[in-house]
């Protein structure tokens, strides 16, 4: 007996012989292949989507509406440096986990931190590098591959090494920047632009570290803007996940015409140092001169007995040259946005500055003495906390479990990127107390020591792809902050520097919205 379904299918049918008929009349045979598969593209793609807005497990994570067919929006906000910002009112609205786009989530909550940057978790970190470029150390994907490579800087990053071989040349360059600092005042009715000072340090000591030479940029008093950063390589990338083909029009014709365009859409060929320099200058023998830590490091893995073990003693070129890359761009900015937002913090509560510099005041500046001072730490602490220079996001993906995974009770399908950031994880209210408000003394307390364990406060990430960098990190910036406490007693903020002109923009790392963070010295 047919049944009504068959009537509908029969006429459905005929309907669709009828359309294909006209079609083919009109068009011709050729044209009405290619409408075809058009048309069979175009509804696979909208089904697709709609079935992972609607009808994927993630359907269930809170967000705006948009979300759940498209990371069109999400991808607007990179373009412009809004990510972090857009992300923690994402938060503030719809909780802890929020769908960003039809395929990834952010979350904030520190249980979920913990499990996603656990030791031996199964969330891999998410790269756009292609398979024929060689990674570097930050953007390896596979565990074994970066388990063998972060044992090669394991040794020399070594808190113990790192006061042999990088103190010395941190302490010199913290002093050069205070000379610039007090110089640039004296031409300039004693306003001096501090984050630009602070800048010119992180990226003056990521030179010595990967070249060996410090190219000079304090002594030359170079500027800001004349340093080709990670800002650079994050606008790039942020044009490809827009939009290829606009970002291949500005990278092979809008780039021939401005030097504007050329810095965005071409900024890996801007920023890559040639290869045999770098080689040659990191191959370097023990006994020569201008030998660098990162030199160090690939000659003691030849001694690992471990990485012989794994059949690996040796970098490649290739390998070398795009870590030399990778710890300039990972190294060179977030030291120096950290103190801008550090003495931003302490200049604005006068009686928090005057304990600081009553602190370093007679102390020697070294490293171990002033990791043992407590407002000092607490003070470092606390501006990580709100305003640490990489607390953008840091995306993950868990291929491995075929039914994927559950997040705070939500059903993460296999391929989601998920994602947490420092900034919304510091500022959940779940998390801790008064979140908003910047108050040094909540690490005076002992019983706050515990914050520091790996669920809700990870300003350098945690587990296995933590910064690999954090004792260097934390010794660039005690050292500095105490300099300029010790030389600039009595500094005030300038009037134009206002909670609006320190507004974080997200660009890889974190900044001040105009590059700028003025100051009076005192007199
Ligand atoms: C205040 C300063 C710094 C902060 C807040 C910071 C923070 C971070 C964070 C959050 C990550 C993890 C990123 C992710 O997984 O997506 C990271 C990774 C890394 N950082 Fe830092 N960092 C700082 C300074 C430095 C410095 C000075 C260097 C270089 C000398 C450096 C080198 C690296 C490297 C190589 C990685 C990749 C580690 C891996 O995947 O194994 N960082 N850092």
């Amino acid at each position: 007996m047919a049944t009504p379904n068959a009537g509908f299918l029969a006429r459905a049918e005929q309907f669709s012989l009828e359309l294909a008929r006209h079609i083919t009349a009109r068009f011709g045979i050729r044209d009405t292949v290619v409408i075809a598969i058009i048309t069979i593209f175009l509804v696979y793609s909208v089904t697709s989507r709609i079935q992972v807005a609607y009808f994927s497990p993630l359907h269930r994570v809170p967000g705006p509406w948009h979300a759940h067919l498209t990371g069109l929006i999400l991808k607007l906000h990179i373009l412009y440096g809004n990510r972090a910002n857009y992300v923690q009112a994402l938060h503030e609205k719809y909780g802890p986990y929020v769908r960003v786009a039809h395929n990834e989530v952010v979350t904030c909550d520190p249980a979920a931190a913990k499990d996603i940057h656990a030791v031996g978790t199964l969330w891999r970190k998410w790269s756009h590098i292609p398979d024929n470029v060689t990674p570097n150390i930050f953007s390896i994907v596979d565990p074994k591959t970066h388990n063998i490579r972060q044992r090669f800087y394991k040794k020399a990053f070594s808190q113990l090494s790192l006061r042999k071989s990088m103190e010395p040349a941190v302490l010199a360059t913290a002093l050069e920047a205070a000379k610039g600092i007090k110089q640039d005042a004296e031409g300039s009715g004693g306003i001096v632009n501090v984050h630009e000072w602070f800048m010119l340090f992180g990226n003056d000591l990521m030179y010595l570290l990967t070249f060996g030479k410090g190219f000079g940029l304090i002594q030359q008093g170079k500027r800001l803007d004349s340093v080709v950063t990670a800002v650079g390589i994050h606008k790039m990338i942020a044009w490809v996940e827009f939009s290829l083909p606009l970002f291949l029009l500005g990278r092979f014709i809008l780039s021939r015409f401005s030097t504007r365009m050329h810095t965005i859409f071409c900024a890996d060929v801007t920023v890559n140092p040639t290869k045999d320099e770098t080689v040659a200058q990191l191959r370097m023998k023990k006994d020569e001169e201008g030998r660098t830590v990162f030199a160090e490091a690939i000659e003691d893995a030849k001694e690992d007995e471990m990485l012989k073990g794994q059949g690996k003693t040796r970098l490649t070129d290739n390998e070398i040259a795009a870590d030399a890359l990778g710890f300039r761009l990972a190294g060179s900015e977030p030291v120096g946005v950290t103190l801008t937002y550090l003495i931003w913090c302490v200049l604005q509560r006068p009686e928090v500055q005057k304990l600081v510099e009553a602190e370093v005041a007679e102390v020697e500046i070294t490293d171990a003495i002033t990791e043992k001072l407590p407002i000092l730490s607490a003070v470092i602490l606390e501006t990580l906390r709100l305003w640490g220079g990489n607390a953008t996001a840091m995306r993950r993906k868990e291929d491995e479990t075929a039914e994927g995974t559950v997040l705070g009770g939500y059903r993460i399908p296999k391929g989601t990127t998920v994602s947490t950031q420092a900034y919304s994880l510091h500022r959940n209210p779940e998390a801790w107390e008064d979140p908003f408000r910047w108050d040094h003394t909540r690490w005076l307390d002992p019983s706050q020591s515990h914050a520091l364990s790996q669920d809700r406060f990870q300003p350098f990430s945690a587990g296995t792809r933590m910064c690999s960098a954090y004792h260097l990190a934390m010794m660039e910036i005690r050292l500095m902050a105490t300099m300029f406490f010790k030389t600039f007693p009595g500094a005030k903020l300038s009037p134009s520097v206002t909670p609006e002109s320190m507004a974080m923009v997200d660009r890889f790392n974190l900044f001040p919205k105009y590059n700028r963070c003025d100051i009076i010295l005192g007199s």
